[in-house]
């Protein structure tokens, strides 16, 4: 496991940009897996910057997104269909075909959940998956005591993720409930991960991901057992971890 830790958000973000512009200039048909939520908003900028600067071409990438809320309509501006489109898909080239995101509103979950694992299958397995961290120790929405074995399902939010999620609706009873994510199993089967996090918010779980017990308690501590992690924090997320790093 790598651990870069940057002075500030703007640092962490072009580094973040920089890992994966080079993992698509290195294998142009990539295949990414993406996260929503604040923490890459500013790696997608940085993404979008070199994306115009000419510094990455993303025709022949596809993407698979984590997770989506459900239900939702991907027109409602809460989706992470619609954050995509906002942050990302819309001011660069990939294919309309490439993208994927579940289908918040789909009828069929069992299917839609099955299908994505066997899309991402297809596309040969997932090269480098980006993922943010729940202050619980979520990844995708994976919540804690969560089993390890699991593909794409649906999931009940925790209250947690619920109230942190809040920041971006109206009012805390718009959060949706539920969602469909990506499982632990689909995360770990990745070829390699990317983790972010900024502020004093997740230095409490970063440690506890890096050097706790691995335990579906904390979702993201398997990742310990994964081969090939990158993490990127900034100061404040590694205020915890510093000492123990160097
Ligand atoms: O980046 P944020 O907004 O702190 O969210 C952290 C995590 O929570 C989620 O938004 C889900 O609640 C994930 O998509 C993200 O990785």
């Amino acid at each position: 496991m790598r651990i870069i830790i940057t002075d500030n958000y703007q640092e962490m973000s072009k580094k973040a940009a920089t890992l994966v512009a080079s993992q698509v200039n290195i294998k142009p048909g990539s295949v990414l897996g993406l996260a929503t939520g604040g923490t890459p908003v500013g790696m997608y900028k940085e993404l979008v910057k070199m994306y115009q600067d000419d510094e990455v071409d993303f025709s022949e990438v596809t993407t698979f997104n984590l997770d989506e809320y459900y239900p939702i309509d991907q027109t409602n501006d809460q989706s992470y269909a619609y954050y995509m489109q906002e942050h990302l898909f819309q001011h660069i080239n990939v294919a309309k075909d490439s993208m994927h995101i579940p289908n918040g509103k789909t009828k069929d979950v069992d299917q839609e959940c099955y299908g994505y694992d066997q899309a991402i299958y297809n596309a040969g397995g997932i090269d480098l998956q980006v993922l943010g961290i729940g202050t619980n120790g979520h990844i995708g929405f994976n919540e804690p005591d969560i089993t390890f074995e699991s593909g794409t399902h649906k999931v009940t939010l925790d209250q947690e993720t619920i109230e942190a999620n809040a920041r971006f609706f109206d009012r805390i009873d718009d959060v949706p409930k539920e969602a469909i994510s990506m499982g632990m199993k689909t995360i770990m089967q990745s070829k390699k991960i990317l983790l972010l996090a900024n502020g004093e918010s997740k230095a409490q779980i970063i440690d506890k991901m890096l050097f706790g017990e691995i335990s579906p308690n904390v979702p993201a501590s398997i990742l310990q057992l994964h081969p090939h992690v990158i993490i990127v924090v900034d100061k404040e997320a590694a205020q915890y971890i510093e000492h123990k790093v160097k």
